[in-house]
């Protein structure tokens, strides 16, 4: 993760906040729009999509936070040293770690509400689930204030610390508090450190960039440190070694023998020795800063003594500035980045070769995979050339030898314009007579190639002759035998399938019908005056008069009824009059009355459907239709209009 991105790490809301901005987007996305009066299966669906997104709209929160945190395995060793001294690591990573749990036990709440969701019987059940599942979810999510309050800290304070690329061109500058770091650092970049006369000004590390040779250098300025043991010193302290160990760069060791920092010449150099050890695999200069008031040569003879000893203890340069009247701190800047680049270089060009200059690693393998052709064991072969290459001969125009060429041939024909090339003289036929050969290419208006079959002789040959057999065998003269006695038993069958078939088909009409029926109540059922009679005898009731008293009511019959029938056929009125008044009193069913079978019901069934869709679709205008009720205002519809006159 490069630096660039700590400073786009969104801002961490506090618990509370963080509550109010998912309970909030879920009020939003989920505007409660449901009634007692709907559907359960309605009821439920909501209030689990309700909860579902609640759950996800935290997950969804709380992953963001945590991926915009560095990991710390994942970043390089001076960084994760950086945000171990500053933030300690283990406190960090338990922040982060709350709040992965909080999101797993979110999510977990969120599976077993749904599931209860799923038995809720009412609306006041479902909400009342849905209440209980967002108030887990939010006791959860206030259990992590402290972790969001930390880790806002953090991220402010990754904010604010300098971006330092740690595989670039780097000049780290350290030494005791107030020898003149910062001041060196103001004198070669653009950095806005604070220079005071006081020890420990600078707190934290800052960074300043300067180009040098085209190139871009960082050069880091390191709070200053005190000679004691690793374990005394403060986190100020720890964040320079930090940069001194981790960073693969120049150390520029500052050093001030006026002793105007402070603290004496002999300290800062046993501070040199203590830290000595992070500086193995690195170069590291010794600058002495402040030489307008103190030069190495003024030192008394055992400090000078003590310093050569620094020089000698390994390969380190002693070079000399001065910040305030600025003499020499171009040439220190400008030596020790000399030295930087050809380390740097020297570091590359050993990079993938072993102690014997060969090849290692990923560069070793490829050259080994890579097959060079050698010669054979001394075989020299002969160079071989075909003779027909050998007696080719160049082209000459006034060798009379020479081959003859189209063009010769035009000069001799006639010269251009007259002479017609021969496009048939290279056609490679079977036989070379006939090339000149005419081939009409169209013939009666078709193109010939189209017809042209090889093999069609052999073909007619063929058919004629089958022709010939069939007559022979007299194929043409019976034609009433072609039905043989297999083929009359497959029909038969076939027959019989069919019938069956349609009987299946039949059946299962009938029985759909019967199953679309409107069951009839047992009490709606005709019951015959006699069965009626033996059952309320049963009951104890005497019956003898039921019979009598029904035959005596009137049925809509006409009371002139008398025996003789010739009368109904007199009067066609009275006749039409007993039949509607049969069809009632004897009617149980009417959509079986008058109905002979099940063929006849399913067609007047079809007819009655068939007539009533005119009618339905005729239908009156109903209230949803689109209509405009009352007159407009009169000067609306009236008149001539103006320009968007009738917009309003
Ligand atoms: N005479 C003289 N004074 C200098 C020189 N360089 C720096 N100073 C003074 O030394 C004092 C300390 O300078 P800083 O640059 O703040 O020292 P520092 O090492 O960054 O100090 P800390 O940040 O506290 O570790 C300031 O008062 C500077 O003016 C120099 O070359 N000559
Ligand atoms: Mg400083």
């Amino acid at each position: 993760m490069s630096k660039t991105q700590w400073k786009e790490i969104p801002v961490v809301p506090t618990s509370q906040e963080f509550l109010d901005i998912v309970l909030s987007r879920t009020q939003r996305r989920l505007p409660t729009q449901i009634r007692a009066g709907f559907k359960i299966s309605r009821i439920r669906a909501f209030y689990t999509r309700k909860v579902k997104y609640t759950s996800e709209t935290f997950t969804e929160r709380l992953s963001k936070t945590i991926a915009a945190f560095p990991r710390l395995q994942d970043i390089h060793p001076f960084h994760r040293d950086l945000l171990n001294t500053l933030y300690d690591a283990d406190h960090f990573r338990i922040a982060l770690g709350q709040l992965n749990t909080a999101k797993s036990l979110i999510e977990a709440v969120s599976r077993d509400y749904v599931r209860l969701l799923k038995y809720g019987q009412s609306l006041f059940q479902c909400k009342q689930l849905k209440r209980a599942a967002l108030g887990r979810m939010a006791t959860i999510c206030k259990r992590l204030k402290d972790p969001l309050v930390y880790l806002e800290q953090v991220r402010q304070h990754l904010g604010r610390l300098p971006s330092i690329d740690p595989n670039t061109r780097t000049l780290v500058i350290c030494g005791y508090p107030n020898v003149g770091k910062s001041s060196f650092l103001k004198s070669i970049s653009r950095a806005d450190v604070d220079v005071q006369p006081y020890a420990f000004t600078t707190k934290s590390l800052f960074v300043g960039h300067f180009d040098y040779k085209m190139l871009r250098f960082q050069a880091i300025d390191t709070p200053g440190i005190l000679d004691h043991p690793l374990e005394e010193m403060n986190t100020i302290e720890h964040q320079s070694i930090c940069a001194i160990a981790h960073l693969r760069a120049a150390v520029m060791y500052f050093m001030d023998l006026s002793e105007q920092c402070g603290y004496s010449v002999s300290a800062q150099i046993s501070l040199f020795h203590s830290i000595k050890p992070l500086f193995a695999n690195k170069l590291v200069f010794i600058v002495i800063n402040k030489i307008d008031l103190a030069k190495p040569e003024d030192l008394d003879p055992a400090t000078q003594e003590q310093l050569q000893g620094m020089l000698k203890s390994g390969e380190v340069e002693l070079l000399q500035l001065s910040c305030t009247t600025t003499e020499g701190v171009m040439n220190v800047r400008n030596a020790a980045c000399d030295r930087l680049l050809a380390a740097r270089n020297a570091e590359k060009l050993k990079a993938g070769t072993n102690s014997s200059g060969e090849p290692t690693g990923r560069l070793g393998d490829l050259l080994r995979r890579i097959h060079v052709a050698q010669p054979l064991g001394g075989v020299t072969r002969e160079t071989s050339i075909p003779e027909a290459v050998k007696s080719k001969k160049k082209y000459d125009p006034n060798d009379p030898e020479r081959p003859i060429l189209e063009r010769d041939l035009e000069a001799e024909e006639g010269g251009a314009g007259v002479y017609n090339f021969n496009m048939r003289k290279n056609y490679l036929l079977e036989n070379p007579d006939w090339k000149e050969d005419r081939i009409p290419e169209v013939f009666n208006g078709k193109n010939v190639y189209d017809f042209i079959d090889p093999d069609i002789e052999a073909k007619l040959a063929a058919l004629e002759a089958e022709e010939e057999k069939l007559e022979a065998e007299g194929y043409y003269e019976s034609d009433d035998d072609l039905e043989d006695a297999e083929e009359a038993e497959i029909r038969y069958k076939a027959e019989l399938i069919r019938e069956k078939r349609q009987l299946i088909r039949n059946e299962a009409k009938m029985r759909k019908s019967l199953k679309n029926r409107a069951v009839i109540p047992r009490s709606a059922k005709a019951v015959k005056l006699s069965q009626m009679e033996s059952h309320l005898g049963n009951l104890g009731y005497d019956a003898s008069n039921v019979a009598a008293r029904a035959r005596s009511q009137s049925r809509g019959r006409s009371t002139m009824r008398t025996d003789g029938d010739a009368m109904e056929l007199d009067d066609p009125k009275a006749a039409l009059q007993r039949a509607k008044s049969r069809a009632r009193s004897q009617s149980t069913n009417r959509r079986t009355d008058g109905v002979t079978d099940e063929v006849a019901r399913t067609k007047s069934e079809k007819l009655a459907k068939l007539s009533q869709r005119k009618m339905n679709r005729m239908a009156r205008q109903g209230e949803a239709d689109r209509h405009q009720t009352g007159s407009l205002t009169k000067h609306l519809v009236t008149g001539k209009r103006s320009f968007q006159a009738n917009r309003r």
